[in-house]
């Protein structure tokens, strides 16, 4: 019987072991993590990560084929694959800080299993990593490894969050990466076959290690940049009247653009773009690259800009300061269908009018109180200028209060942003917040889902990204 053990029970590691369980009912996947009240948490009714679909696919394979634990040695032992989907954050100190990929995790999990391992064992990188990681992973196993093989594989995933479920289930492809020896082939077959259980043969993408490791942080690369680009059109088309829906309609009707990922936003988040084309830059960097390291720093640079012209936007439209006044933050994940806020761009957002010291009252129907608490006292670490952390003062946090819902979070405010693109943000009933908000009222929408001739005729004064300016905010002081 073939057995699985992944290292991590994180984002990724939870969602692809519960999907491979379910597809391979003859395989027996052990999903492991140091983090004692994450494995609990996956153990239990209330899993530690929204994802929708996730649960259904839980409850079918716990305790059947899938089983979650700390006891990560043993697991390891028993396994004949072992994914590692350990988290890969940025470098925050020493060299590379700011950029480089921080492999603190990635290190500690593979010398362990380098030490519990008594028989050999195919190694798959499922985190991102930089190129060349598994040649550095190799070393360490083999280092120690006692006469035992261990190939070591390319597996990077693909998946996005609040859509993972479907992702796993129908990935465009799947990307394996492997030695160019016999050994290595063999390895690639073997976990071929376990994907081939649900994915098409011709899905499944087999390539030389270093191709499949440069190919996650190009993919990444290439959707930011889609982004990025789309927003940078955004601050053109508020410059001269054209609408950026209509602009992403026009060139996404090309096929060799397509229409996907050209939604115009406040800025992309969550815990990979950014960290993914740091580490690129990185690489780059010290490849001797340093044209193309500063071409993938743009797309970074562009998001900042899009998170800042939005707060400048706000603050010039309402006379020039939010001082005292009360905001409604609607949404505070990254993205809407999860609760993760890593990178979210409401973070920049709301520290940027509580820099102004405007007064928020945050609504997002997946994050809790305390995780907008904590993001918001955290330091901001600046990539750009890596030594010099941004503090929030302890007192700022008594500027934002957490609301249970929209209506309680608007009421009596000066101004609404929207700032995740839940759907239920689409259908709310925006003349009776208009009715309870201090007037003249003002909505920016930043994710571009509310319907503005509407609201324009209830009698907001609205912001959307990368749409036709309403008189008043013509009228206000251009933002750079
Ligand atoms: N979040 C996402 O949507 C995607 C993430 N990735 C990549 O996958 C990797 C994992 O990301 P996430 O799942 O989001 O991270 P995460 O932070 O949610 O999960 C990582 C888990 O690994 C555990 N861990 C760390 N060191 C360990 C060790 N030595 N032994 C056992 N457990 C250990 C942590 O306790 C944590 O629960 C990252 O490299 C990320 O770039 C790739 C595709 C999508
Ligand atoms: O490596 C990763 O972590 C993953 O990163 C992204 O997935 P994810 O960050 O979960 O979510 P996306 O749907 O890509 O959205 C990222 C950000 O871009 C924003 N976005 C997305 C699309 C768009 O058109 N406009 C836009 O502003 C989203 O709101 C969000 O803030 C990639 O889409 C995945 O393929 C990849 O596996």
């Amino acid at each position: 019987m073939v057995k699985i053990c992944c290292i991590g029970a994180g984002y990724v590691g939870g969602p692809t072991m519960a999907v491979i369980a379910l597809k391979c009912p003859s395989i027996e996947v052990a999903v492991v993590d140091i983090s004692v009240p994450r494995i609990n948490a996956w153990n239990s009714d209330q899993l530690p990560i929204y994802e929708p679909g996730l649960e259904e696919v839980v409850k079918q394979c716990r305790g059947k084929n899938l089983f979650f634990s700390t006891d990560v040695e043993k697991h390891v032992r028993e396994a004949n694959i072992v994914f590692v989907s350990v988290n890969t954050p940025t470098k925050t100190q020493g060299l590379g800080a700011g950029k480089a990929a921080d492999l603190t995790y990635w290190e500690s999990a593979a010398r362990m299993i380098a030490d519990v391992s008594k028989s050999d064992k195919i190694v798959v990188e499922k985190s991102t990593v930089p190129v060349k990681t598994a040649e550095a992973i190799e070393k360490i196993l083999m280092h120690n490894s006692r006469g035992i093989n261990f190939q070591i594989l390319s597996n990077p995933e693909f998946l996005a969050e609040g859509t993972a479920i479907n992702d796993l289930f129908k990935p465009d492809r799947v990307l394996i990466g492997g030695r160019e020896t016999p050994e290595g082939m063999k390895a690639i077959k073997a976990l071929k076959d376990v994907y081939a259980h649900w994915v098409p043969e011709d899905r499944i993408l087999c390539t030389n290690l270093w191709s499949a490791e440069v190919s996650k942080l190009a993919a990444n690369a290439f959707l930011a940049q889609r982004i990025s680009s789309v927003n940078a059109m955004s601050a053109l088309c508020e410059a001269t009247g054209a609408d950026v829906s209509q602009v992403s309609h026009a060139i996404g009707f090309d096929s060799r653009i397509g229409p996907k990922f050209l939604n115009a936003s406040v800025g992309f988040g969550g815990s990979c773009f950014q960290k993914d084309i740091l580490n690129l830059v990185y690489i780059c960097e010290c490849n001797g690259l340093p044209e193309v390291a500063n071409y993938w720093k743009q797309v970074i640079k562009v998001n900042d800009y899009q998170k800042t012209r939005f707060v400048n936007r706000v603050v010039s439209s309402m006379f020039n300061t939010v001082s005292g006044k009360k905001i409604a933050i609607l949404g505070f994940a990254f993205k809407k269908d999860t609760g993760d806020t890593r990178e979210t761009p409401a973070i920049d957002v709301c520290k940027g009018l509580m820099g102004d010291k405007a007064r928020l009252s945050i609504y997002d129907p997946q994050v809790p109180q305390e995780h907008i608490q904590r993001d918001l006292q955290m330091n901001k670490f600046d990539w750009d200028h890596p030594i010099h952390l941004q503090p929030t003062s302890p007192s700022t946090i008594n500027q934002v209060i957490v609301a249970s819902d929209a209506y309680e979070a608007t009421k009596d405010s000066h101004g609404v942003c929207i700032l995740t693109e839940w759907d239920e943000f689409k259908n709310l009933d925006y003349q009776k917040i208009y009715n309870n908000m201090q007037k003249p009222a003002f909505v920016f929408d930043g994710r571009n889902i509310l319907d503005v001739e509407k609201l324009r005729k209830i009698g907001f004064i609205v912001y959307s990204i990368g749409k036709p300016l309403d008189k008043w905010l013509k009228d206000m002081p251009a933002v750079a």
